[in-house]
């Protein structure tokens, strides 16, 4: 989140370098849209500002039989008209262009941004979201990259088109009278200060008091999400005084942006007066004794019409501002996001697995990242073999879960190694690797889409009939079937038609489909009521056969025929006891305690 202060200081040595980058990021994404864009942009605005030499021009040659000649023609007055037409057409074709392409080029850089990001956020290790919330992240993303770009189309093309005009009206001036072309530039410059100087006062105000409203609305919130404490306490009197007190002190500041919003305002509409006012009075006081009315009028004229576009600019400045100002802080909110590194590295050379035949946890001590005080596996071995089934169980809190975490390489170990086939998990090419897991949690999983893309989603070249297939064996068909579009049928966000039980079952299916070398499941029928846990538990049977098994359980009957039982102590206490289920349910210890609990479910 970015302080006052942040927001106040327009420019900022690190907002700076982060808006270069994604000025030259944008520009190397799409070289020639971008070129384009500029080419377009400097045609539309030199038509533009050069209407004002064709009505000096046109002026001049009015009294005249011919006047100067252009290209080898001989202007006439209406050669003016028709050259001033003809321009006309043309920048009406130029400006559809160029806001067609600076169109296309704003979204096509709002997109590139989002990409980004979404690929940090893909990227970063989990770490990052447990830290955030991922819903607040997606709103900036989305605001955010529209705001960046948007301001950036709207600020350069301003931009491009204020340099560009400032060019041709100064050549235009310059080349009428040089005396009353200064004037005019330097009480355009005067001007410009001045507006300049108001600008910044009010968007330091706006900023100011857009800060105290986000706090005063957050206040509000929070007073009212507490209204039982305040009912309870009678302090609802005390709390509208507080009420009124702060939003006083909100009046107040945004009574100052109001004025110097107004003053702004009426400055610059003033100013589309007064240049060319000053200007016309200048011409008469200065040239009034050696000019006739003729002479006079020729001058005024073509002065009156280039500073009216020259007083026009003004206007464009705080725009150009404003938009510079969104832009770079859009980006710099975007740039904590896009800039995420994962902490966990991607090998330079991974080496891809075509089979799991052996993992190894060695001396594996872990500590998460988020909390790097607290220690969760002391040191640890242990040696998962090929076509065998093992169990976790213990104390909530225990490490179990973080077994399974390990594995799938969510993260790294703080100490010791993760070996696949006694190669280093570190080095190893993790969808190779990923490809012949399958991982089912507490919580299934489920994506916006068909059912059918939702089970496919284990196997993307699955044939529908594969799918329908792997469906039957996880006992979903049948339901599938009931459903209104039956396979094709979209599942809401997080699956909300199915039920619990059917979700999992879904994401058993999936496994079916993916046929894994080795499962690791996760409590993965905790979150089910006993009876459609033990439905579900049915179809997990059926899929453990003949693989490499991790069941990290919650109840003891779950693993009744598992190889080899694990048991964590709990505070860290790490495995305290091995065994099979027989072997361990009649020794003194901590697998008799909790089966005495009465975690046999
Ligand atoms: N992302 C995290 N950051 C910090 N600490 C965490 C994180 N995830 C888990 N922990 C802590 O690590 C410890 C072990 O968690 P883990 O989920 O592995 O336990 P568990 O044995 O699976 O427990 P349960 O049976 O309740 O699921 C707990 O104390 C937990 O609070």
């Amino acid at each position: 989140m970015q302080s006052v202060e942040d927001r106040v200081k327009f420019f900022s040595k690190d907002k700076l370098k982060k808006y270069r980058e994604l000025l030259a990021g944008s520009i190397k994404a799409y070289p020639g849209l971008f070129t384009i864009y500029v080419l377009l942009a400097i045609t539309d605005t030199s038509l533009f500002s050069s209407m004002s030499i064709v009505i000096a021009n046109l002026i001049k040659n009015i009294t005249n039989e011919g006047g100067k000649s252009l290209f080898g023609f001989t202007m006439y007055w209406y050669s003016w008209v028709a050259v001033g037409w003809s321009m006309i057409l043309a920048y009406a074709v130029t400006e559809f262009f160029f806001n067609y392409v600076g169109g296309i080029w704003t979204r096509k850089v709002e997109i590139w941004l989002r990409v980004k990001c979404l690929k940090a956020l893909v990227d970063v290790d989990l770490t990052f979201y447990s830290k955030n919330q991922i819903g607040n992240y997606m709103t900036k993303i989305i605001g955010d990259s529209q705001g960046a770009a948007d301001g950036l189309n709207e600020w350069s093309n301003n931009l491009i088109y204020i340099i560009i005009m400032f060019i041709v009206i100064n050549i235009i001036m310059f080349s009428l009278n040089v005396e009353i072309a200064a004037i005019a530039i330097g009480v355009f410059v005067l001007l410009l200060i001045i507006s300049l100087v108001i600008y910044f006062q009010y968007r330091k105000a706006t900023i100011v008091s857009l800060d105290y409203k986000q706090n005063l609305d957050a206040d509000n919130t929070d007073r009212l999400m507490n209204i039982r404490l305040i009912k309870s306490s009678g302090t609802e009197l005390s709390e509208l005084e507080r009420i009124k007190d702060f939003n006083k002190i909100y009046a107040k500041k945004i009574n100052k942006t109001v004025w110097l919003g107004t003053l702004l305002l009426i400055f610059a509409n003033f100013l589309g007066w007064i240049l060319p006012g000053l200007i016309t009075i200048s011409i008469i006081f200065m040239y009034n004794d050696t000019y006739n009315l003729a002479q006079i009028t020729a001058l005024v004229i073509p002065f009156v019409s280039t500073v009216t576009i020259l007083a026009g600019a003004m206007f464009l400045l705080p725009i150009i501002l404003r938009a510079l100002s969104v832009s770079m802080n859009c980006n710099w909110r975007l740039n904590f996001i896009y800039s995420q590194k994962s902490i966990i590295i991607k090998p330079s050379e991974p080496i891809k697995v075509n089979q799991i035949n052996k993992i190894e946890l060695k001396n594996v001590e872990f500590i998460y990242p988020e909390s790097p005080s607290k220690l969760i596996l002391p040191k640890t071995s242990l040696v998962f073999e090929k076509g065998k089934s093992y169990a976790f169980v213990g104390e909530t809190g225990s490490g179990k879960s973080t077994i399974a975490k390990l594995l799938l390489r969510f993260y790294d170990p703080y100490k010791g190694d993760v070996l696949i086939n006694d190669i280093n998990l570190k080095e190893i090419d993790m969808p190779s690797y990923l490809d012949k897991i399958g991982y089912v949690e507490q919580e299934p999983q489920i994506l916006y889409g068909t059912v059918m893309d939702n089970i496919r989603y284990a196997k993307f070249d699955a044939t529908d009939e594969e799918v329908i297939e792997a469906a039957k064996k996880a006992s979903l068909h049948n339901f599938i079937l009931t459903l209104s579009d039956k396979y094709d049928t979209i599942l809401g966000e997080r699956g909300f038609i199915f039920s619990g039980g059917q979700k999992q079952r879904l994401v058993i299916a999936r496994m079916f489909l993916k046929n894994p070398e080795l499962l690791i499941l996760d409590e993965a029928t905790s979150a089910l009521d006993n009876i459609v846990e033990k439905e579900v538990q049915a179809q997990l049977d059926k899929l453990i056969i003949g693989r490499t098994t991790i069941i990290i359980a919650h109840r003891l009957s779950t693993i009744k025929d598992c190889d080899q039982i694990i048991v964590l102590g709990g505070n860290a206490g790490g495995i305290v006891q091995v065994g099979t289920f027989e072997e361990l349910k009649n020794l003194e210890g901590h697998f008799n305690k909790l089966y005495k609990a009465g975690l046999m479910g």
